[in-house]
């Protein structure tokens, strides 16, 4: 009984919508920052996404500012919170907004979508905050070369200690 797993989702095919688009990129760059940020984890897990373009996905992805549809999270302007993700779960679960103040980009200026996606999607599959620097669920931001930024060891026991 000791110790508890986190809830993670009870299916291993999870589909995913981009619902709008920041206009601080060209679509096919979001629509690849987030396949890319999905396949982080895809890649050591049996997970795999599948896109749709309409209704309701498990994991719905949207760009939105302050105050923003019935989500009990709230942005905060420029800076501050980049993005929030609801852990695995019907409706609201494995939804995952960012905040469109930020400036998006998909190289090291302003906020890499791809990194903070790869982010917010290991809360969207029911990981929480790791204390290692290295890992991608540290809390803080840290603008690393994206195209080398791999997994830690840390994500990987977590992701895997779920979806092993
Ligand atoms: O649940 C929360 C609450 C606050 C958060 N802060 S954030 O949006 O500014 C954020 C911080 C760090 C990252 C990040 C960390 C490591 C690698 C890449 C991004 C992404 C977003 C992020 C988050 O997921
Ligand atoms: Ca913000
Ligand atoms: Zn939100």
């Amino acid at each position: 009984q000791y110790g508890y797993t986190l809830p993670g989702w009870r299916k291993y095919n999870l589909t995913y919508r981009i619902v709008n688009y920041t206009p601080d990129m060209a679509r096919v760059d979001v629509d690849e920052a987030i396949q890319n940020g999905l396949e982080v984890w895809s890649g050591v897990t049996p997970l795999t996404f599948t896109k749709i373009s309409k209704g309701i996905a498990d994991i719905m992805i949207a760009f939105r500012t302050r105050v923003h549809g019935r989500c009990p999270r709230y942005f905060d302007g420029p800076l501050g919170v980049l993005g929030h993700a609801f852990p695995p779960g019907l409706g609201l679960g494995g939804d995952t907004h960012f905040d469109e103040d930020e400036n998006w980009t998909k190289d090291g200026a302003g906020f890499n979508l791809f990194l903070v996606a790869a982010h917010e999607f290991g809360h969207a599959l029911g990981l929480s905050h790791s204390n290692d620097q290295t890992a991608l669920m540290f809390p803080n931001y840290v603008s690393l070369d994206p195209n080398k930024y791999p997994l830690s060891q840390d994500d990987i026991n977590g992701i895997q200690s779920i979806y092993g």
